[in-house]
C-alpha cells in the first residue's frame, strides 16, 4: 500500500521564475496540492481512510528554469511504440512556443547516444524539424537496447550543458533515468530528468494503458480480421497469429476483446494444457469439428511452461528471452489433427512488429500530446526523479522508483478484462498450473 510520502516528486530547489505562460491567458495553472487519487477502486464499507494522490500534472506559475537560457533533451529508448514521434514533437512545441527553450536536443540511438563517444551526435530539434513528425510511426530520433554507464552519460549531458532529460520509453528506459537522476543528485547537478513512459505491452505501473495500447489493440484487431477472413475460407482453417507481450498478455486480451473474432487466447499469465482432456488441443479439435474453423491469438510470453527449461540468454538490455510459443504451437497443432487424420489447413501468421511500428491512432494521440506536455511542464518546474503517469482523463506525477517497486503489472485472471476475454472467445477458464504439465 501507497503512503503520500511514497509518491513525493523530487524538485531541483525553489522556483523562482514567473511562468511565461501566464502572460499568455491560455494556461490555468494547477499547483502542488492539486492531486488524482490513487486508488480509484473502494469498498463502500471499508473504514475510511485518509486519500493517498498522486501530484496533479499540468502548468506551474513559478517555474525553476529560466527558459531562454535551457537547453533541454529527449533520447527514445527500448522497443518502438506508436506515438514516440507525437510525444517528441509535443515536448519541442511545448518548451519552444510556450516556454521560449530556444536549445532542444535530440539524443540518437537511445542511452547509446548520451555518450561522447556516440557513433551520431544529437540533432537539434526545432519546431520546424518535427512539424510533420507526427503522423509516422516510429521514431525520427532512433532507438536501442544496452546498458549505458551512467558516469560516462552524466559527463556528456554536462559537456552539452543540458538542463533537461526527457527519457522516452518503457519500463526498462525509466528504470535507466533512475540511474542517470542518482548519478546527477550525487554530482549535486541542478539536471531535471522527467520521463514519459510507453508501452504497447501496458506492463508499466502507475500508467494504465500509456501511448501506443490503444493503438496496438487497433492494429492487432485488423490482422486478426483477415487471420479470421483466412480461417473461414478454408476447410477446417485455424489461423493461428502470434501477438507481442513477454510477460503480460494485455494485447492477446485486449485483441480479443477489440476483434471479438478470436476463439482461444493464449497469454503469459495463464499456463494452459496442452494435451489430454480439458487441454487447448483437444478444446481446438472439438471447435473446429463443431464450427469449421477457428483462431487462436497467443502472446510470445505465454505456454513457457510447456518447454523443458528457461532460456538463460537475455536481450542487450538484460530482458529474458522467450522459446517461441508460435512456431512451437503451430508444430503441435499441425501433430494433434495429423495424428487424427482431420483435415487442416493451418495458417501461421506473426504481425508482430508491423503493430507497433504503425502511427498512432486518435486515442494515442490525444494521449501523447497531454503526456508530454505535462513533462515540458514539470521539468520546467524543476521536478526530477519522476515520470507521467495517466490514467483515462488524467495525468499525473510518479516518482520514477515506483516503476521498479511492488509486483509487475500484470493482466488479472478473475478481473474483467480476462473475464470478458474469456466471454468473446469461448475458451475454457484454465488454471494455474505446474512446469511442464501437458507437455
Ligand atoms: N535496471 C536498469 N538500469 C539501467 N538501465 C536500464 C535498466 N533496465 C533497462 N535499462 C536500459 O534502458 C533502455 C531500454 O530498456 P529496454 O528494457 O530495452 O526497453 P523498455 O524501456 O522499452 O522497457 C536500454 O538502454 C537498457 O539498457
Ligand atoms: O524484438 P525486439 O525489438 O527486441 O522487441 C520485442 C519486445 O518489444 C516489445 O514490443 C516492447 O518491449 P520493451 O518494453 O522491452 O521495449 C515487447 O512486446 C517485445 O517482447
Ligand atoms: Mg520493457
Amino acid at each position: 500500500m501507497l503512503t503520500q510520502q511514497d509518491l513525493a516528486i523530487e524538485s531541483l530547489g525553489d522556483c523562482a521564475v514567473d511562468s511565461p505562460l501566464g502572460a499568455t491567458g491560455r494556461s490555468s495553472f494547477v499547483d502542488d496540492a492539486d492531486g488524482v487519487l490513487v486508488e480509484s477502486r473502494v469498498r463502500a464499507d471499508a473504514p475510511p481512510a485518509p486519500p493517498v494522490a498522486y501530484q496533479l500534472a499540468g502548468p506551474r506559475r513559478k517555474i525553476f528554469f529560466e527558459p531562454a537560457k535551457t537547453t533541454a533533451a529527449l533520447v527514445t529508448c527500448g522497443g518502438l511504440s506508436p506515438g514516440l514521434n507525437n510525444v517528441i514533437r509535443s515536448v519541442v512545441l511545448e518548451l519552444a512556443h510556450a516556454y521560449g527553450v530556444r536549445r532542444i536536443l535530440g539524443i540518437r540511438n537511445g542511452y547509446r547516444g548520451i555518450d561522447s563517444d556516440a557513433a551520431e551526435p544529437p540533432i537539434e530539434l526545432t519546431p520546424r524539424a518535427v512539424a510533420d513528425i507526427h503522423h509516422d510511426g516510429g521514431t525520427i530520433l532512433a532507438s536501442s537496447r544496452g546498458p549505458q554507464d551512467p558516469e560516462t552519460a552524466v559527463d556528456f549531458l554536462v559537456s552539452q550543458g543540458v538542463d533537461i532529460l526527457f527519457p522516452i520509453g518503457g519500463d526498462g528506459t525509466q528504470r535507466g533515468a533512475l540511474v542517470l537522476q542518482r548519478e546527477i543528485a550525487r554530482r549535486g547537478l541542478p539536471i531535471a530528468v522527467v520521463g514519459i513512459p510507453k508501452t504497447i505491452d501496458n506492463d508499466i505501473p502507475h500508467v494504465a494503458p500509456s501511448f501506443g495500447y490503444a493503438t496496438a489493440l487497433e492494429a492487432a484487431s485488423d490482422c486478426i480480421r483477415g487471420a479470421h477472413v483466412e480461417a473461414t475460407g478454408a476447410p477446417n482453417g485455424v489461423a493461428l497469429v502470434k501477438l507481442m507481450g513477454r510477460d503480460a498478455g494485455f494485447i492477446a486480451a485486449g485483441a480479443a476483446i477489440v476483434s471479438q473474432d478470436a476463439n482461444f487466447v493464449l497469454v503469459p499469465e495463464v499456463p494452459f494444457p496442452l494435451e489430454g482432456e480439458g487441454g487447448f488441443l483437444e478444446a481446438l479439435e472439438r471447435r473446429v469439428r463443431e464450427r469449421g474453423h477457428a483462431v487462436v491469438l497467443v502472446a510470445e510470453g505465454a505456454g513457457q511452461h510447456l518447454f523443458d527449461s528457461e532460456i538463460a540468454e537475455t536481450d542487450e538490455s538484460g530482458n529474458k528471452r522467450r522459446w517461441d510459443i508460435g512456431v512451437f504451437l503451430k508444430d503441435r497443432i499441425a501433430s494433434h489433427f495429423a495424428a487424427r487424420s482431420l483435415e487442416l489447413t493451418l495458417k501461421y501468421i506473426d504481425p508482430s512488429y508491423l503493430i507497433r511500428s504503425c502511427p498512432a491512432n486518435a486515442w494515442d494521440k490525444f494521449l501523447c500530446d497531454r503526456m508530454a506536455r505535462a513533462a515540458a511542464h514539470a521539468a520546467m518546474a524543476g521536478k526530477t526523479g519522476m515520470m507521467i503517469g495517466a490514467r483515462t482523463g488524467e495525468v499525473y506525477h510518479v516518482p520514477i522508483a515506483l516503476v521498479g517497486r511492488g509486483p509487475a503489472v500484470r493482466l488479472d485472471v478473475n478481473g474483467d478484462v480476462w473475464n470478458a476475454a474469456l466471454a468473446s472467445t469461448g475458451q475454457p477458464r484454465w488454471g494455474q498450473l505446474g512446469r511442464a504439465s501437458g507437455g
